[in-house]
């Protein structure tokens, strides 16, 4: 019963706090952005205005009477956090309930014309396009022929660092790219990662021109990828699928994204095809991957889930059973990023040395989480390593983005 210890979940009320800067800077400034992005007409003004009357000083609202997830959301807290400020309810909460909220204002539910227009797309499309972007593709090339465990190292670290920047996080931090990244992980149970997905034992590896096929695996598992951002993080998260199905550790990739957009640059289902069309268009080695994850999603070896609870607001130990099944069946779930990482061990102040494996007891099946450090919640630290952060750094490593690992828990 590790939870019985947990410590208060994070609300967005200390002041200074990370979490209240979220909700009162960071907010406002996404409703800014969204508003100058799009030719909005003056319902949506009128929406947006008041959000952002509401993120300053208002109460939490109900969803009008009509919305199709209504019930839902009642199950997820609603009735509950009617009527209190914004910031007096679990920050996580109040975070995902304003995504909610700005979809509405903005008529992404519809009914009417602007019904599944995503109102972050216009900087996800530039971040995809961006020249950063063919420069991370184009190294790929060097990669071909090296050995797999090179390979391996280079995919999964990709997808890891990919975390790093995510959009909303730069837009209140706008020297976050500039900070230089620390390469050594905080924690690093990669290892354990790829004993959980042995190579088959059959020739594995032939399309990359690579890979002895000398494992011990069936080639057969399935591995959820629970993705977080689009862009510059979801394009290396499906060349690491590419991987791991090109070289046999699994038979089958199940990506699972958010059904509708989040956190500003959360992937969608609509992301995911982006990002595949941008693959399978380039040159060289990337052109090849983006190909063949075309043809996986063809023949169903990957697949991409977009249910409810992937933008719920609330931790992944009340996840529905029908995900639980899911990630039950699997050989092994990666669940990507810092917003997971906190639904994934609970978005409380842990002692960072309270174990990683104490706190996803209650997962089904082995997880690992690959995530930046962009958020106070951190747990599975070494005392040794803690005492050496907070020497260097005060509690900046936590909320920087220059930090990052990868955990394990089989
Ligand atoms: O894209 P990620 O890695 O989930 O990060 C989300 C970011 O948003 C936050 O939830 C704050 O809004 C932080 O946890 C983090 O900085």
């Amino acid at each position: 019963m590790p939870h019985a210890a947990a410590p208060p979940v994070i609300l967005g009320n200390e002041p200074g706090s990370f979490p209240r800067s979220v909700l009162a800077e960071r907010h406002p400034a996404i409703i800014r952005q969204v508003r100058e992005a799009f030719p909005y007409g003056p319902d949506h003004h009128r929406g947006l205005d008041a959000l952002l009357a509401a993120c300053a000083d208002g109460v939490i609202d109900p969803l009008p009477a009509d919305a199709h997830d209504r019930d839902r959301w009642r199950v997820w807290g609603l009735d509950a956090h009617t009527g209190s400020s914004w910031f007096d309810v679990p920050w996580l909460w109040s975070e995902s309930y304003f995504y909610r909220r700005l979809l509405e204002a903005v008529g992404y539910f519809g009914p009417g014309p602007w019904q599944g227009i995503d109102p972050f797309r216009p900087f996800k499309l530039a971040e995809l396009e961006a020249p950063e972007t063919d420069e991370e593709l184009a190294a790929l090339d060097a990669l071909e022929g090296r050995p797999v465990e090179e390979q391996d190292r280079a995919l999964l670290h990709g997808s890891l660092w990919g975390n790093r920047a995510d959009l909303g996080f730069r837009l209140s931090d706008a020297g976050a790219e500039q900070r230089a990244a620390v390469p050594g992980l905080v924690a690093d149970d990669s290892e354990r990662l790829w004993e959980l997905l042995p190579q088959a034992d059959a020739d594995s590896g032939s399309d990359t021109g690579s890979g002895s096929g000398s494992g011990t695996g069936t080639g057969t598992g399935t591995v959820c990828l629970v993705a977080d951002n689009a862009g510059r993080e979801l394009v290396p998260d499906l060349l690491l699928a590419a991987h791991l199905l090109a070289h046999r550790r699994c038979g089958r990739v199940v990506l699972h994204v958010k059904p509708y957009p989040y956190y500003v640059s959360d992937a969608t289902t609509a992301d995911v095809v982006d990002a595949v069309r941008k693959l399978s268009g380039a040159r060289g080695a990337a052109g090849g991957r983006g190909r063949r994850l075309w043809q996986a999603m063809a023949d169903g070896t990957l697949t991409v889930r977009a249910h409810p609870f992937s933008a719920a607001p609330l931790p992944y130990e009340r996840m529905p059973d029908d995900l639980r099944a899911e990630f039950a069946s699997a050989t092994l779930t990666i669940v990507k990023g810092d917003l997971n990482y906190r639904r994934l061990v609970g978005d409380s102040r842990w002692a960072p040395t309270t174990a990683f494996a104490d706190v996803t007891a209650y997962f089904p099946g082995p997880v690992a989480a690959l995530r930046t450090l962009k958020s106070d919640v951190i747990t599975g630290l070494d005392a040794g390593t803690e005492a050496a952060l907070v020497a260097a750094e005060g509690q900046r490593w936590r909320t920087g983005g220059t930090h990052a690992l990868i955990q394990v828990r089989e």
